[in-house]
């Protein structure tokens, strides 16, 4: 075993026993370390100035307290997060996820890939992520407003366009973004750049309620030209009928893909024709309904309640996960190999268990890593922010191709990064290894803070 390795083995056993019911946060730290060696070897500088360990800890983690009243004037309470992981690159920049799930894990997990995501799409922006274990589903547009409002009472200490920008994740859309806009309004006044993903009506960004499906499906189709291929006539199958899953089927659908199934936490459908995307934009947006109305208008297509979408057996190219964290387990990903699948591309966060990697590379399978593949989200917010510096809104078809050019750029830098350092393409080695480089130089260059 090298020093370094033993250095980084050194750093994890300590998180491990710190943090021993982490699970979440240990697997992403885990999927870092185990390729961030190659780099640290032609860089020692970074082991001796101790970076690793610096850069491990969160800058702060902030925890609190979210009371709110239900419909039936019930007191209610719930938990609220704000990592602030780094800020190296910029202001703290990451998303809000309202799930039941969430907890200490969760978030910092999320906010972890994120300081490398955001470095991948080289714009200033630093790593963080926030959200609450409320739970959305079922509630009235009331609650959700009073919930919102009470969440931003206390976020708004921590937040502001140069220290710390909010966006949407899982439950947090539009609505939720204008409701926390407003009470943050009331309580500072107007200030566009401290949340992205806002409504047009006030200075959101056109193309970032589409970027992260866009940007997954130009992702992947860089890498498909690379090899003379092209999405054309592919077959995909979508997990999630939410915001990422979306616009990757519509993108994907626009290149030529065929799109046979998606799902949500209820089971999966598969459509013998092809999913139609406006009747599942109408059952998931519009009414947010269960993915199983979608067989009322499409009788040919199957339902299959309480079921995990990667278990379907059906020929197709492309899966792209867009659903959650760790929905692809091993034995999912064998029968993924099984059914021919060539590229997993994560519109998710870490959708792929650790283990669940190995079986897709002893198969020889193409993976794009969420923190590379999904990116196109938080870059169109950074392309937000300078909009809202600048006081000037941009044309849909400025930030699309701001954002192609992105997603190309970085599938370019993953790849060649990978073959720098491995002589071979390995995109999760690439992203780590060019994500933490430049955290890793703002951090030495910035001293001891
Ligand atoms: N929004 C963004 O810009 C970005 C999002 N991401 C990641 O993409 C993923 C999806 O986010 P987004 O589309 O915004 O969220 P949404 O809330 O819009 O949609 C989430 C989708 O995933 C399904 N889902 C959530 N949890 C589970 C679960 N435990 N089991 C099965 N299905 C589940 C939901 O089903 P149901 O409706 O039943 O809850 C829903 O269909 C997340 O991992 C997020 O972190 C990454 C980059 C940017
Ligand atoms: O747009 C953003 O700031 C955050 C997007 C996000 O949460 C993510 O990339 O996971």
């Amino acid at each position: 075993m090298t020093e370094i390795k033993q250095y980084l083995d050194n750093l994890e056993n300590a998180l491990k026993e710190k943090y021993p019911d982490q699970k979440e946060y240990l697997q992403a730290v885990a999927e870092f370390m185990g390729t961030i060696e190659p780099f640290l070897m032609k860089n020692p500088i970074y082991v001796e100035k101790n970076i690793l360990e610096l850069l491990l800890i969160p800058e702060r983690l902030i925890e609190f307290r979210i009371p709110w009243m239900n419909d039936r004037g019930e007191w209610k309470v719930n938990t609220g997060y704000r990592v602030q992981y780094n800020s190296a690159l910029g202001p703290y920049k990451g998303g809000m996820r309202f799930h039941p799930t969430v907890n200490q894990s969760i978030m910092k997990f999320l906010a972890f890939e994120q300081i490398f995501k955001n470095s991948l799409t080289s714009l200033p922006i630093g790593g963080g992520k926030g959200g609450s274990d409320f739970d959305p589903k079922g509630k009235s547009d009331g609650e959700i407003m009073r919930f919102c409002q009470s969440l931003m009472q206390e976020l708004q200490k921590y937040i502001g366009p140069n220290t710390d920008v909010p966006a949407g994740d899982i439950g947090v859309g539009g609505r939720e973004i204008g409701y926390l806009f407003g009470e943050y309004k009331r309580l500072n006044g107007y200030q566009s750049g401290v949340l992205t993903g806002k409504p047009l009506a006030y200075w959101g960004s056109l193309a970032r309620t589409e970027a992260t499906g866009y940007g997954l499906v130009y992702f992947v189709q860089h890498l498909l030209n690379d090899q003379k291929e092209t999405l054309k006539d592919k077959k995909v199958l979508v997990s999630g009928s939410g915001n990422v899953a979306i616009y990757a089927i519509q993108k994907a659908q626009e290149l030529g893909a065929k799109v046979y199934g998606c799902s949500d936490s209820s089971g999966y459908v598969i459509d013998p024709d092809g999913i139609d995307l406006e009747l599942v934009r109408d059952i998931k947006e519009v009414n947010r309904e269960r993915i199983n109305v979608y067989l009322t208008q499409r009788p040919k297509a199957k339902f299959y309640e309480g079921k995990n979408i990667w278990e379907a057996t059906i020929a197709y190219d492309i899966a792209l996960p867009c659903a959650t964290q760790n929905e692809i387990t091993p034995e999912l990903a064998k029968i993924m190999v099984k059914n021919g699948v060539k590229v997993v591309a994560e519109g998710a966060n870490m959708p792929t268990t650790l283990e669940a990697l190995e079986v897709l590379n002893d198969n020889q399978i193409i993976y794009c890593p969420g923190k590379a593949s999904n990116a196109g989200g938080v870059a169109v917010s950074a392309l937000e922010m300078a909009q809202n510096a600048q006081r000037l809104p941009w044309t849909f078809e400025k930030v699309d191709q701001e954002l192609n050019q992105i997603m190309k750029n970085i599938y370019e830098t993953c790849r060649d990064t990978s073959l720098a350092y491995l002589s071979k393409e390995d995109l999760v080695a690439g992203a780590n290894m060019a994500g933490f480089e430049k955290v890793a130089k703002a951090m030495l260059s910035q001293g001891l803070v």
